[in-house]
């Protein structure tokens, strides 16, 4: 099992539990999506998963292990403060590879080929400020999977996209995804999103949690939003949101 969650209960101080006995598991390739209402504690749940915050009660295991260091353990791309503005793309990219100078510049081809593989060739010595929605969140993509981790966490990464820009985002990153054969975990607010992409939906409630698991083939077109299965499906996932019980 990549990621393990057992009896996960959390709550901020004198406030009540966001979490009480929470309990899933994401498998090794499985692309998995969280999906819950706002306040719901997506958030939360991937900062106890990065070891940002610590569980008051139960266990979150990485390939297995129960570590404190999980922060080193997984890939995290925040729902904000993506980039940092005073970088440009490449400086942003090599950000998880500062270790030594000599690593550092051993890399920079490698990037150079993923940039161009991100449609972003021209873009290396640009500043962010400089590339569109959709070109900023390829670069913070990047630097995630710059980590070399195998689980990828990824909070709301097409959030503020405007509705084409994130229809290209899901073709790119299913091919992607496909390729790579990483697992992630993926935090969203949208029903057709989740099922486009995801194996498995985890539908986040304040009482638990609720699955939902997505049995379209891959690799899968943008114009399967169209057909009944993928409706059906749509259906199923609004109800489990809209029904705590
Ligand atoms: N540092 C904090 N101190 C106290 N309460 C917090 C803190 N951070 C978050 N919360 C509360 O915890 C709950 C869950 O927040 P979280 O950000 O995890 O939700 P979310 O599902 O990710 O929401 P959204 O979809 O809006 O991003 C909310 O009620 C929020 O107000």
């Amino acid at each position: 099992m990549m990621l393990s969650i057992q009896e996960l209960s959390y709550s901020f101080e004198e406030e009540k539990p966001i979490f009480q006995g929470l309990t899933f598991d994401v498998k090794r390739g499985e692309f998995v999506s969280v999906i819950g209402a706002s306040g719901s504690g997506k958030s939360t749940l991937f900062k106890l998963v990065t070891g940002l915050l610590e569980p008051d009660q139960g266990d979150i295991l990485i390939e297995g292990q129960r570590t404190g260091k999980r922060l080193g353990s997984v890939g995290y791309m925040p729902q904000k403060d993506l980039l940092l503005p005073w970088r440009t793309v490449l400086e942003n990219v090599l950000l998880p590879l500062e270790v030594t100078k000599e690593r550092k510049q051993a890399k920079i081809p490698e990037i150079k080929e993923w940039l161009a593989r991100f449609g972003l060739a021209d873009y290396e010595n640009t500043y962010p400020k400089e590339l569109s929605g959709g070109m900023k969140q390829r670069v913070a993509f990047l630097r995630t999977l710059m980590t070399g981790k195998e689980l990828l966490l990824l909070d709301e990464p097409f959030g503020a996209l405007d509705s084409l820009t994130k229809r290209n985002m899901h073709q790119w990153l299913l091919g992607l995804w496909g390729e790579l054969q990483k697992t992630v975990l993926f935090i969203t607010h949208d029903l057709e999103e989740a099922i486009l992409l995801s194996d498995r939906v985890y539908v986040l409630h304040n009482k638990g949690i609720k699955e939902m698991k997505v049995t379209l083939s891959r690799p899968r077109s943008s114009q399967l939003i169209y057909q009944s299965e993928f409706i059906t499906m749509r259906k199923e996932l609004e109800w489990l949101i809209n029904h705590e019980n």
